[in-house]
């Protein structure tokens, strides 16, 4: 979006602290029925703290997209083919595809601008973080899955950079992200709207129910994933997907309002995977049972996870 959030050097930052509290909020108000209403929850010290998370959350979008309606405005490259400094055409960013298809408010308003970079900005970054830190301390604790995976990297890259073209190559690493999601999807839990009756077996869900989907849970069912605690990336191969039941694996969700990053996501896990493989030797310090992953919207180690990096040197 073009903002520099600076998460990684600054040990204080107030965008990530109200990321982190917003997220709790949300489970913390969902378990508890007496905060459901609004006129209940903010007279708390947590709905006003809350609020106040919203509120740095908020700002920073807002200054985000008014900077860039300024820019935009100014340089008036709408219809301009944009040349980035190799001379190459450049796509348009995100938020400018929304400014321009606003129509100044008539067409999306502000709110709604800023509504869909919060789910992009959110959608986006901790649920890809929280997928690649799982695969590093499962490649740890599997030092002949973590060779093969060296061994792809190096035959297809070699001593060249990434590109486009390589990431379809990289399978075996594929079927790494996938069965590591699996074990640890970063979204363990979403919920649905009945919008019409439900027949399941003999019973119904009635209009109007909500619905909770327990992805972690799914993940796990012996039914369709022998020994479901065991780290295995060919349950994953062809072969082996074929005749699984196509909701037995949904770490994006499924249906309309899937996740329209699954495809990104994978490429960007594939791109710093890859380069860390290369160079480092992981080794987990923890073991499965020593870990506690906890669900806040995004299922994270509640410690965190404690690995140790060996340069290679072939
Ligand atoms: C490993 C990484 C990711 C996982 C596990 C994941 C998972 C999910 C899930 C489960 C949903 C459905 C949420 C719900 O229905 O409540 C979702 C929605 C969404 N995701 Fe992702 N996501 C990932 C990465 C990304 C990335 C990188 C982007 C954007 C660049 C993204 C953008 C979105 C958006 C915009 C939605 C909302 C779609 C809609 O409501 O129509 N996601 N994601």
């Amino acid at each position: 979006m073009g903002i520099q959030v600076n998460a990684m050097t600054q040990e204080k930052n107030e965008y990530v602290d109200a990321i982190y509290g917003v997220c709790e909020e949300i489970l913390y108000r969902v378990t508890r029925i007496w905060l459901h209403p609004d006129f209940i929850y903010y007279r708390t010290s947590r709905g006003k703290k809350n609020l106040q998370h919203l509120s740095v959350l908020h700002g920073t979008t807002n200054r985000v997209i008014h900077e860039r309606k300024h820019v935009l405005h100014h340089t008036h490259n709408e219809n301009k083919e944009m040349h980035n400094q190799f001379g190459t055409k450049e796509r348009k960013a995100f938020l400018d595809l929304l400014i321009e298809a606003s129509g100044d408010g008539t067409i999306l308003t502000h709110q709604q601008i800023r509504e869909e970079v919060d789910t992009f900005l959110f959608e986006g970054h901790d649920t890809t973080t929280a997928s690649i830190c799982w695969t590093i301390f499962l490649l740890g604790l599997h030092p002949e899955i973590q060779e093969r995976v060296y061994n792809e990297v190096s035959e297809i890259l070699g001593e060249k950079s990434l590109e486009l073209s390589d990431l379809g190559e990289l399978n075996y690493l594929e079927r790494v992200i996938k069965e590591s999601l699996r074990l640890y999807p970063s979204v363990g839990f979403i919920t649905r709207f009945a919008s019409q009756d439900i027949k399941i077996g003999t019973r119904t869900i009635p209009t109007g129910t909500s619905v909770g989907i327990h992805i972690f849970d799914i993940h796990r069912n012996e039914k369709y994933y022998p020994e479901p605690n065991k780290f295995d990336p060919d349950r994953f191969l062809p072969e082996n997907t074929k005749s699984r039941h196509p909701y037995a694996y949904i770490p994006f969700s499924a249906g309309p309002r899937n996740c329209i990053g699954q495809k990104f996501a994978l490429y960007e896990e594939k791109t710093v995977l890859s380069y860390i493989i290369k160079k480092y030797k992981i080794k987990s310090m923890q073991t499965v049972d020593t870990i506690h992953p906890i669900n806040e919207l995004i299922v994270r180690p509640s410690e965190g996870l404690m690995v140790t990096l060996e340069k290679r040197t072939t």
